[in-house]
């Protein structure tokens, strides 16, 4: 099936020029809200499935959240469609669970890269392909953090498609494997676990758009079994704030390499 820029993008229900060239991408839709609440004069432009889009502005420039459902298949639909309606730079805004011992409930996790444990990346490239953020997100979603004051930690994130798989991998038929790669992911140093970046860091490349992600750790189940401290949060509006401010270090950063 072939579908013209100028046309309605199927899943997300969005023409060319109702998107900005710079989205915030949740998972969950109802956080599409409480983040176009940071944007002046929000708009809602569709409520299509899993994918609701406000478009407003951020300095001046036309800036869309996107919500991209659960897991990779979603997730990478929602960035090929948003790129179709003219969109390059993309920041996911999400919510993840520690696996690093010192990553708390709380702590905030910026992604530099996201172990492929999940099926949709290997649709675009061969399991060899890194799935790695974009340096220039990366940098303005750490200056962000670092002017909020918040506790944050950069590095690799692990991203699955079972998230029953993350938490009771026991109870699965494919627990040796599943329990034994999660020990690997922990000896390697991987901060937590989510379920889109691995997908969408590697759609981005192959798009050759910019893609980033910053997380609100709920909690840590490594954490539990330490008997450590480990409270379950929901509030992701630190979050969003480091997202949304990152976003507009982008838009100054881009205005002023045109100059
Ligand atoms: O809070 P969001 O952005 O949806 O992200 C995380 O939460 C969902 C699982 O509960 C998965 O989508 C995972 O990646
Ligand atoms: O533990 C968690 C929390 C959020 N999202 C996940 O995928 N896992």
């Amino acid at each position: 099936m072939h579908y013209a820029e100028e046309e309605m993008q199927y899943h997300l229900q969005i023409h060319n020029g109702q998107v900005g060239k710079y989205v915030i991408l949740p998972g969950d839709p109802k956080r599409c809200e409480k983040i176009a609440a940071y944007f002046e004069h929000p708009v809602l432009i569709a409520d299509s499935r899993e994918f609701v889009t406000y478009t407003g502005t951020l300095e001046g420039e036309t800036v869309s959240v996107t919500s991209t459902g659960i897991g990779g298949p979603s997730a990478a639909i929602a960035m090929e469609e948003l790129f179709k309606a003219g969109a390059h730079t993309f920041i996911r805004v999400g919510t993840c669970g520690g696996i690093d011992t010192e990553v708390q409930s709380g702590d905030l996790v910026i992604a530099t890269g996201a172990v492929r444990a999940e099926g949709t990346s290997r649709e675009y490239a061969p399991i060899e392909y890194p799935a790695v953020a974009n340096l220039d997100v990366i940098c303005a979603l750490r200056e962000a953090a670092r002017d909020q004051a918040i506790r944050f930690h950069t590095g690799v994130v692990q991203s699955k498609d079972s998230f029953y798989g993350q938490h009771e991998p026991q109870v699965m038929p494919v627990d040796y494997m599943l329990q034994q790669h999660w020990g690997a992911w922990k000896k390697m140093g991987c901060l937590a676990s989510e379920m889109e970046s691995a997908a969408l860091f590697i759609v981005a490349q192959y798009l050759r758009v910019r893609c980033g992600a910053v997380f609100l750790t709920m909690a840590n189940q490594e954490r539990e079994v330490l008997g450590l401290s480990n409270p379950v949060v929901h509030d992701t509006d630190m979050a969003v704030r480091v997202g949304v401010e990152a976003l507009k270090k982008l838009i100054a950063q881009d205005r002023m390499t045109k100059l």
